[in-house]
């Protein structure tokens, strides 16, 4: 059969988006881990698949698979493509747009220069939502890796998170610590690993080692979760400005309880036909 897909991209984190409510397929991890071979595929870090809601008070089911063919419970960069795919497809012609991930309900909001703003919800502190083996929730967590110690903050933004604070992104060990830190054995579903240089109380720069994908141009929950942890070690205050390789998101957040919000570009790059085997 041959499959309908868009490409997108956040900020060089790049998506083969389908529509599974006009289409109909099922595609086995072997297949999605094919499609995402940048020689022997189409090429990307996410798979985004756009199904209809179980739930009457949503738009859309949203469900994320990484490259390597895992299912995950939230992609930031991703939901600002499925709001900009959802309307560029005619799905929808709503501007604000509620969607259920396996991470839990997200909020997207296409705004008048058609940047879009999501509500991620409330980042979590608990070891347990992450889940991290540790026994309490603490600001930072101690972490033996490869024999060296390393003070992290862990942090779910539905998906987990362990944020890394460094004196300079561009010499931080990133691609030598991230797959060790991804697979630690305290992140028992493994974890996508921040690295983060403080460059003001407003401004910081990042780059992400992600679960499932290997280092990415940007990670939206990893911006978003970066933050969150910043803020909440004194060492940040909203809004900051995240700079990723690929480019700048901006998270909004107060504390506690209260949603953070994430804003920044989605592009659409071509549209193509695939026949699945
Ligand atoms: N690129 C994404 C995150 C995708 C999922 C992540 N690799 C995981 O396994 O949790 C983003 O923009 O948030």
């Amino acid at each position: 059969m041959l499959l309908h897909f868009t490409k997108m991209h956040g900020l060089g984190n790049d998506f083969m988006v389908i529509d599974l409510i006009t289409q109909r397929a099922r595609l086995r991890d072997e297949q999605i881990r094919q499609l995402a071979d940048r020689r022997f595929g189409i090429g990307f870090d996410q798979l985004l698949v756009v199904e209809p809601p179980r739930s009457p008070d949503m738009d859309f089911r949203y469900r994320i698979f990484n490259a390597d063919g895992s299912e995950v419970e939230n992609c930031g960069n991703g939901a600002r493509c499925f709001a900009r795919f959802v309307r560029d497809q005619r799905l929808t012609h709503k501007r604000e747009i509620h969607v259920e991930t396996a991470g839990g309900p997200l909020t997207l909001v296409v705004n008048d220069d058609d940047q879009v703003t999501v509500d991620m919800g409330t980042p979590r502190f608990a070891p347990s939502d992450l889940p991290f083996d540790a026994t309490e929730d603490r600001p930072l967590h101690s972490l033996e890796v490869d024999g060296e110690r390393y003070e992290i903050g862990a942090v779910s933004m539905g998906n987990p998170h362990a944020v890394l604070r460094v004196d300079d992104v561009d010499s931080a060990p990133v691609e030598r610590l991230g797959p060790l830190i991804e697979r630690h054995p305290r992140f028992p579903r493994r974890v996508n690993a921040g690295f983060m240089q403080v460059v003001s109380p407003h401004e910081i720069r990042l780059r992400v080692f992600e679960r499932g994908t290997g280092e990415t141009l940007a990670c939206g929950t990893g911006a978003c979760a970066a933050v969150a942890s910043g803020i909440r070690q004194g060492l940040l205050e909203s809004p900051v400005t995240v700079h990723l390789r690929g480019g700048d998101l901006r998270i909004e957040w107060s504390g506690d309880e209260a949603p953070l919000l994430m804003t920044g570009p989605a592009e659409r790059v071509f549209e193509g036909r695939i026949a699945l085997a």
